[in-house]
């Protein structure tokens, strides 16, 4: 296993994971999975600090979704949960951007949510997170404001499935490797963007962050 504790960068496939909070489900009508639900992000996802969310053409219900991101260290294939945490590498704080109408009617008609979910800029992402420095990923506050209002403020220990759960079960699907970042799951409060809104989220007192939504 390489050293994780010099693993430093990421931005490879981004593997998310859906209805992880109770309250979250419950706000969008949704049943609370009984397995983690799983889809993905193309890497042309992210931004950083500094570019501006776009809202896709043709959206007309922007959300954001504020979520503890999990940094993979070391390539992990079918690992079991009590080794998870061994092939962490760190953590980042992302947004899964998600365009609500274009999932709604995908979930009607039984489609994929690649496109309300995967578009351009649906990924801004924090600076990564040295992994010493959150001693425990299954207890941590996240939050996001919007223009200054607090949309969203939740804990990691109210997640359905824990960080080692999650990386042990996409690890039996998916080669996790060195660089790729798992979403997941955001707690309740999500709401709707418009153009020039100001988003501010942050993890603990550990990180912050802030993204103009395009005008
Ligand atoms: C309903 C969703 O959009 C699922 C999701 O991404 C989540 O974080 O929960
Ligand atoms: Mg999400």
């Amino acid at each position: 296993m390489s050293k994780l504790s010099q693993f430093r960068t990421f931005g490879k496939k981004i593997v998310c994971v859906g209805r992880n909070y109770r309250e979250h489900a419950a706000e969008l009508g949704n049943p609370v999975p009984s397995k983690p639900i799983l889809f993905l992000k193309p890497t042309s996802a992210y931004i950083s600090e500094g570019q501006a969310i776009k809202i896709p053409q043709g959206c007309n219900d922007l959300n954001h979704e504020v979520e503890l991101g999990v940094v993979i260290g070391s390539k992990a294939i079918q690992v079991a949960p009590e080794e998870a945490l061994n092939y962490v590498g760190g953590y980042a704080l992302g947004l899964d951007m998600t365009a609500r109408d274009w999932q709604s009617e995908a979930k009607k008609q039984g489609h994929p949510w690649s496109l309300a979910k995967g578009f351009d800029t649906s990924c801004p992402v924090s600076a990564f997170i040295e992994k010493e420095k959150i001693p425990d990923p299954n207890n941590i506050d996240l939050w996001l404001k919007v223009n200054g209002e607090t949309k969203q403020a939740g804990n990691t220990k109210d997640m359905i499935f824990s960080v080692e759960y999650l990386v042990s079960y996409a690890s039996q699907y998916f080669t996790l490797e060195p660089g790729d970042l798992l979403l997941t799951g955001t707690p309740s409060g999500v709401s709707k963007l418009i153009p020039g809104d100001i988003i501010q989220a942050g993890l603990g007192n550990l990180i912050s962050m802030q993204f103009e939504v395009d005008k």
